[in-house]
């Protein structure tokens, strides 16, 4: 199923939280939601479940959320970590929503195996960690088997190692033809998660394409050429709408990606090439730069 959110909207007093705000999620892939703190992300997704009114709609399959029944079988979320009753048991807190799902309860037991929760399944989560929350929040989500997973920064207080299982095991969900959505502010661990991108800020669409195309929107990728004639190739190059800034001692820092290109211009000037690599920006740094005049990133230290 396709979910199609269209002219999402809504004020918090003075403030356009979420401004106009369409786009289509497709099953198969990881699509990350991406935008600085307080871009919108929550709120969007909240709007989409029908959690916050607002303006626009959410289509699920070209319907109304309220009209699939079970609502659980079409849609699974994790939207706050630490939304977990006091006193019930990992394994109760499921049962309880497997209950409220029409789920079988030999569901949880798999669900909790699932996550690797299940030799703390007897503990209350109110001692667990934020990582083990996560995943006790991500078993609630799955327990239905639900067409479409919406989380939101489910990596936060995630170890680089549960960043890692994470990343495979939303995945391999997508991979069975589901619909993974998954919000994040840090772009290091969506870049190593996602393969498609919806971008926002101030609450409004950035972009929402491929991961990969976005980040050749870029200028900060290039192509490194080490050169036996480092000035006469961007003589060579100039001659040729080419621009080439001088690297280290025998290299230009060339804007494109066209590898084929300056080996050719090398060749023709009878210069040796000695290296030619394609350099490619980071997700964080496409961010910066095709953001730029929007809000920037806030940097660990300093902010709260
Ligand atoms: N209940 C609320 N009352 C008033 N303002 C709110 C409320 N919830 C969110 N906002 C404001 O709406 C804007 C969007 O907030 P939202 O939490 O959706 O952003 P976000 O992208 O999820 O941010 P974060 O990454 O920090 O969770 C922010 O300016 C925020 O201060």
């Amino acid at each position: 199923m396709a979910v199609e959110a269209l002219g999402l909207g809504k004020n918090y007093g003075a403030v356009r939280a979420v401004d106009d705000l369409s786009f289509t999620l497709e099953p198969g892939s990881v699509t990350g939601f991406l935008g600085p703190n307080g871009a919108g992300k929550s709120t969007t997704m909240r709007l989409m479940l029908g959690l916050d009114s607002g303006d626009g709609q959410t289509l699920w399959d070209g319907g109304r959320l309220s009209e699939r029944v079970p609502v659980t079988r079409t849609v699974g979320a994790h939207l706050d970590a630490r939304f977990f009753h006091p006193s019930r048991t990992a394994r109760n807190h499921l049962r309880m929503l497997a209950t409220e799902a029409s789920v079988p309860t030999s569901r949880v037991d798999d669900v909790l195996r699932l996550v690797g929760l299940a030799e703390v399944a007897d503990k209350r989560p109110s001692g667990f960690s934020l990582g083990m929350a996560q995943r006790l929040g991500l078993a609630g989500a799955i327990l239905a088997e639900p067409d479409v997973l919406l989380l939101d920064e489910p990596a936060n207080g995630l170890d680089p190692q549960s960043i890692q299982w994470l990343r495979d095991f939303l995945r391999a969900y997508a991979a069975q033809g589901k619909v993974v959505f998954v919000s994040s502010h840090l772009l290091s661990e969506m870049q190593q998660m996602a393969e498609h991108l919806v971008v926002i800020a101030k609450g409004r669409l950035i972009a929402d394409e491929s991961l990969d195309s976005f980040v050749a929107r870029s200028t900060r990728n290039d192509v490194l050429v080490r050169v036996s004639d480092p000035a006469a190739l961007a003589a060579a190059l100039a001659a040729e709408g080419l621009t080439a800034v001088p690297e280290g001692e025998d290299g230009l820092a060339v804007a494109t990606s066209d590898t084929d290109r300056i080996g050719e211009a090398a060749f023709r000037a009878g210069l040796s090439v000695r290296e030619l690599t394609r350099r490619t920006a980071s997700l964080e740094e496409a961010f910066l730069e095709l953001t730029t005049g929007e809000q920037q990133f806030q940097t660990g230290g300093g902010a709260a």
